[in-house]
């Protein structure tokens, strides 16, 4: 699966301690992150995450595209409701994109957990199914 994980500011270190403790599974799928987060999460644990650019930089736009071609099955994005972001509308964009397309989305700690102990049930193998329906053609 195809993992992306975020972070606020104030949220890095939940999501560091997140991926501390979940590395056994994570090192088990393709993780992607936002530039700083993805930077603290690889040093803090040595899981390879692809890093796309910074958060304000387009980071979130460059993961909603990816959620448009079918290509993220879960997003990670540990907000911060407490603090004005410059790129709100990109926030907004990706999480909408999650909606547009079923993406299983958690933007707390709590959600994340249950995310990532369900993908380890394989309750989200089903991502799989849609995944191979758009190789046979059958998606616009
Ligand atoms: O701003 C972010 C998400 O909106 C996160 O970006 P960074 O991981 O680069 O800090």
């Amino acid at each position: 699966m195809n993992i992306a994980l975020i972070a606020h500011d104030k949220k890095k270190t939940d999501i560091v301690n997140f991926s501390i403790a979940y590395t056994s599974i994570l090192k088990q799928h393709n993780l992607f992150a936002t530039g700083t987060t993805g930077l603290k999460i690889s040093e803090a644990t040595g899981l390879d995450v692809h890093r796309f650019k910074s958060g304000p930089l387009g980071g979130d736009q460059q993961i909603g595209a990816r959620i448009a071609d079918n290509e993220m099955d879960i997003v990670i994005f540990l907000r911060d409701p407490l603090t004005a972001q410059p790129h709100e509308p990109d926030i907004s964009a990706l999480l909408r994109l999650c909606d547009v397309y079923q993406i299983p989305l958690a933007t707390n700690l709590g959600g994340a957990e249950v995310l990532i102990r369900a993908l380890e049930d394989g309750y989200l193998n089903w991502r799989d199914i849609i995944k191979d329906k758009k190789q046979e053609g059958n998606e616009e």
